[in-house]
């Protein structure tokens, strides 16, 4: 599918996916706690993804997005608590051929050509000579969505930091995975790849029922989704659509309102508690299974986030 540039924006359409009460959501945490190096960078999070939507993952640089998708897909270190994904524990075997990740570094051979790149990772997901003709259809499928048709013979390295970007995401996008999670997919775009991105987002959604979680720290992006998480320090402030976190905050933009909510937790955590609240949050309870990122050893004993106030 090529988007063509005057295409108009898609507006969410939360009307027209799988209604999230009926489907088990794709990604579930309760109490999902990381620790990276000294710091305890995701503080005992629950949240659920709902099947067949859009979910924005917003908020400041450094404030656990990366890290809550790294979980998600299974390659990070340390994760503590309960992370389902699709039904399974995250970074169960079984996952890995119903996920598409895209880092926020593209992941693409430079000497090979988009074709070579794309031929090589669809040859990984689906081997064998009997598979060639099925692998060539969803490598030309794949270069068509991030309309890189007329650059398919283009060599990586010769491309721009955006087109690069879309390479890497016509690789998540082989195999049709059900759920996508996107790092900042749209850094360095300009406008009109942006909205170009959006809308396939939208279709992708739509016309095959993926899942899709999205992160950026662009807040007008947040108006393009159907439910948002918005995210500060390690927490999560909001889990909503944009509508009603609009309307809660009695506010005009998603800026805004999350502008809103950043003071209303800092006003909270000033004013003096009662209790203690380290022993009434939710406890990690179970850890992931897979974690091939080995880059933390430190112990998480002794940093409990709910001691620590927000910044
Ligand atoms: N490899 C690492 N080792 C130790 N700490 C890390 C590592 N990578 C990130 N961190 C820390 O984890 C925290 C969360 O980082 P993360 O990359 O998840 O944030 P982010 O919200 O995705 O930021 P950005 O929008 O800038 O990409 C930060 O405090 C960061 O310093």
């Amino acid at each position: 599918m090529i988007i063509e540039p005057g295409d108009p924006v898609r507006s969410p359409d939360p009307g027209g996916s799988p209604d999230p009460v009926q489907s088990p959501p794709a990604v579930r945490a309760e109490g999902l706690t990381v620790v990276r190096g000294p710091r305890t960078v995701l503080r005992g999070l629950d949240f659920a993804v709902p099947r067949g939507q859009i979910t924005g993952l917003l908020g400041p640089s450094g404030c656990g997005k990366s890290t809550l998708m790294r979980s998600t897909v299974g390659t990070q270190a340390k994760v503590a608590g309960t992370l389902e994904v699709l039904g399974r524990p995250a970074g169960d075997a079984a996952l890995r051929s119903r996920i598409g990740y895209v880092t926020q570094a593209p992941s693409v051979f430079d000497d090979l050509t988009v074709r070579q790149n794309l031929d090589y990772f669809a040859a990984i997901l689906d081997p064998g000579r009997a598979a060639s003709e099925r692998r060539h259809a969803n490598v030309t499928q794949a270069i068509a969505d991030v309309d890189l048709t007329s650059h398919a013979d283009a060599l990586a390295g010769n491309l721009s930091g955006g087109q690069r970007s879309r390479v890497s995401l016509a690789v998540a996008l082989l195999g049709t995975p059900e759920l996508l999670v996107l790092d900042e997919p749209t850094v360095g775009l300009d406008p009109v790849l942006r909205r170009d991105l959006w809308n396939l987002f939208h279709t992708i959604a739509a016309e095959r029922n993926a899942t899709l979680l999205v992160s950026s720290h662009v807040m007008d992006e947040a108006e393009r989704c159907h439910r948002l998480l918005l995210m500060r320090e390690g927490e999560i402030l909001a889990d909503d659509t944009p509508d009603a976190l609009r309307e809660r905050t009695d506010t005009d933009t998603v800026e805004a309102a999350f502008l809103h909510l950043v003071d209303e937790a800092v006003a909270a955590a000033s004013r003096p508690t009662t209790g203690n609240p380290s022993t009434t949050g939710p406890q990690p309870t179970t850890r992931d299974a897979a974690h091939p990122d080995s880059e933390n050893t430190d112990s998480p004993s002794g940093d409990d986030p709910r001691k620590e106030p927000l910044r």
